[in-house]
């Protein structure tokens, strides 16, 4: 038995790793990467307040939050690149190595390419950092490029490329090193929908072949679409996080109703209900546990026809301006329970 700062090794078999954490017994070397209880503050601001949250090897993992919410911070740290004031982040079941980090891709949202520099020497240049030998470097720069499209432009310097290209040399240098971890910052703003599409399915990939993926985005249709899983990130603190179905089922249940004859108020008092959105015949309601749809299909139908009337849960959208914006205008009234997965 081994102890260390954070944990205390209680089996070691082959691959199978036991540690003891906070009196559970969790399994680690199974490549996750693991944001436990990191809080950082610059001066009186407070960026990252015990953040909390894994990304599963073979996982795309949405990190989605408002303007100044603590995504960059995190992924900052997550990288190493900054420090945090506690907690701790782990690869593989054990705090992050500088061995480790070298073996990380990560996409800044600064971008962080040399302008002046060629783009395959620079590529090259990058994989050498991690670690690569020459011969391997050049190879991994030739597939990259050619896979993201921008093969022709070996020689040219990064700011002779457009924005949309220099970004997918961006992403070229994440993955050059062939990288165990990917973390992309705003990967995607900026893209057309062509490199959207190369860009996630490059992402598609890298999951397939086991490697933890994370990245922030604002396009919630593209996280709703791509990701396992998803986290909400508000003023520092995860504040919901799980698959897109597990979250939205943790919305409240609604149901559309088209009733052109309906006047104004027509689904007050119904128990239970709240009136999210009215455009012209259509009404959004919401309802509570326990409140009885048929008692609004009955309220619609004494108002005249009802052409339409269906049941559905929010979508990602609707979902983050519930827990970002009201939550945030109600201190305390968050939707969903933290690290809901
Ligand atoms: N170097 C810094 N000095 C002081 N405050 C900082 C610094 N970097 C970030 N902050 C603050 O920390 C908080 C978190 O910022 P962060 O950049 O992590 O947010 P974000 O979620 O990535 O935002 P965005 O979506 O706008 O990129 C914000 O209040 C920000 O103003």
């Amino acid at each position: 038995m081994k102890t260390t700062a954070n944990s205390i090794w209680v089996a070691e078999a082959g691959v199978d790793r036991y540690l003891e954490r906070r009196g559970k017994l969790v399994q680690v070397g199974d490549g996750r990467l693991e944001i436990d209880g990191v809080s950082k503050r610059y001066g009186d601001v407070v960026a990252l307040e015990s953040m909390t949250f894994e990304v599963r090897a073979g996982e795309l993992f949405g990190f989605v939050g408002s303007n100044g919410a603590g995504k960059t911070t995190t992924m900052r740290i997550a990288l190493g690149v900054l420090a945090a004031d506690s907690g701790v982040v782990r690869y593989d079941g054990v705090p992050l190595t500088l061995r480790t980090r070298r073996r990380i891709g990560y996409m800044p949202e600064e971008r962080g390419l040399y302008p002046r520099m060629r783009v395959g020497e620079q590529l090259v240049y990058l994989a050498q950092l991690h670690g690569m030998g020459l011969p391997a470097a050049r190879r991994a720069v030739a597939r990259w490029t050619e896979r993201l499209g921008v093969s022709s432009r070996l020689d040219d310097e990064v700011q002779k490329l457009s924005l949309g290209n220099q970004q997918r040399v961006q992403l070229a240098a994440a993955l050059v090193h062939d990288p165990v971890v990917l973390i992309l910052d705003e990967s995607f703003s900026g893209l057309d929908p062509v490199a959207v599409d190369v860009m996630s399915e490059v992402l598609r990939e890298r999951r397939a072949a086991g490697v933890p993926v994370m990245f922030s985005s604002h396009q919630l249709d593209l996280v709703e679409r791509l990701c396992d899983r998803v986290g909400i990130v508000r003023a520092g603190r995860m504040v919901a996080c799980g698959s897109v179905d597990e979250l939205r089922a943790g919305g409240d249940l609604q149901v559309v109703v088209d009733a052109p004859a309906a006047p104004p108020g027509w689904a007050d008092g119904i128990p239970g209900v709240v009136v999210r959105h009215r455009d012209g015949p259509r009404t959004v309601l919401g309802l509570t546990a326990g409140a009885d749809d048929q008692a609004v299909l009955r309220a619609a139908l004494a108002t005249g026809p009802v052409r339409e009337f269906r049941r559905r849960r929010p979508s990602l959208t609707e979902l983050f301006r519930n827990v970002v914006v009201q939550a945030g205008q109600q201190p305390g009234s968050g939707a969903f329970p933290e690290n809901a997965a």
